[in-house]
């Protein structure tokens, strides 16, 4: 059976403090849990709050590794050289990140990111072992045939072990009950025949937009094999709350 994955995107939010304490709660109820198949958690902090997470997870104190992961919501196609600002897949690496969020709506839409840009960057994170989570999501339900098609062909590399984000552009940062879950089923199913769910290099194909404690559940019973929590991922009670759902979920 695959591993559910539930990735906390923090995006531009959040301090020293609230990092802290949300890995200090995360970590405490995961260690005091029992049985069951916990999904993995992936917190994608901003760059500066990267290393708390791997700090703590050389720490003697932080025994819970397999359960709580490292992401970075972002990182540049080049290796090194003259690219101010920018951050390499093996910068990543080096500090113990086994995740990258790639191509998420609010890049491609503020950072006039392209499908192409985000297949580069993709290729550079796996050469680095690290695997990316490409997102792609339709900009209007009436999109989906002609634009998740192309996104698909374009951005997602032919080798190599990826995790899928499929995030309506429409459904980021709306109320929860924007979710159909008919359509998430739907988008869900036609993603994974198009990337050939018998490959094991596919982890995941996660659902991300709106999804809180009140959806989860229904949107999991949908084929997702996991969550992407923008505003829901910040609060560590609420990401435990999920991931219970999902292991149930999984159980079934
Ligand atoms: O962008 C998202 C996750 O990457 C979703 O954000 P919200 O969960 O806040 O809608």
């Amino acid at each position: 059976m695959k591993n559910k994955f539930i990735v906390c995107n923090w995006k531009m939010n959040g301090n020293k403090k609230l990092v802290t304490e949300f890995i200090d709660e995360i970590s405490e109820s995961t260690r005091s849990q029992g049985q069951g198949i916990p999904p993995k958690i992936i917190a994608c902090f901003p760059f500066p709050y990267l290393p708390s997470l791997s700090s703590c997870a050389n720490s003697a104190d932080f025994e819970n590794t397999d359960i709580i992961s490292l992401g970075a919501q972002d990182c540049s196609s080049e290796e090194r050289g003259a690219f101010t600002g920018d951050v390499s897949a093996n910068m990543l690496r080096d500090i113990g990140c086994d995740y990258v969020i790639l191509g998420h709506c609010e890049r491609r839409k503020y950072h006039k990111e392209s499908d192409s840009t985000i297949l580069a960057k993709a290729l550079s994170a796996i050469k680095n072992n690290i695997t990316p989570i490409i997102c792609i999501g339709e900009s209007s339900p009436c999109k989906f045939d002609i634009e998740i098609q192309q996104q698909i062909t374009s951005s997602i590399p032919s080798d190599g072990k990826i995790i899928i984000a499929y995030e309506p552009v429409w459904a980021v940062g709306a109320p929860y009950e924007a979710v159909s879950s008919g359509h998430i089923s739907r988008a869900i199913s036609y993603i994974k025949s198009c990337i050939h769910p018998a490959e094991d290099r596919c982890l995941g194909v996660l659902y991300g937009g709106a999804a809180n404690t009140i959806n989860a559940l229904q949107i999991m019973a949908s084929g997702a094999d996991g969550l992407m929590l923008g505003r829901a991922g910040m609060n560590a009670k609420e990401v435990l709350d999920i991931a219970q759902i999902c292991s149930s979920n999984q159980k079934n």
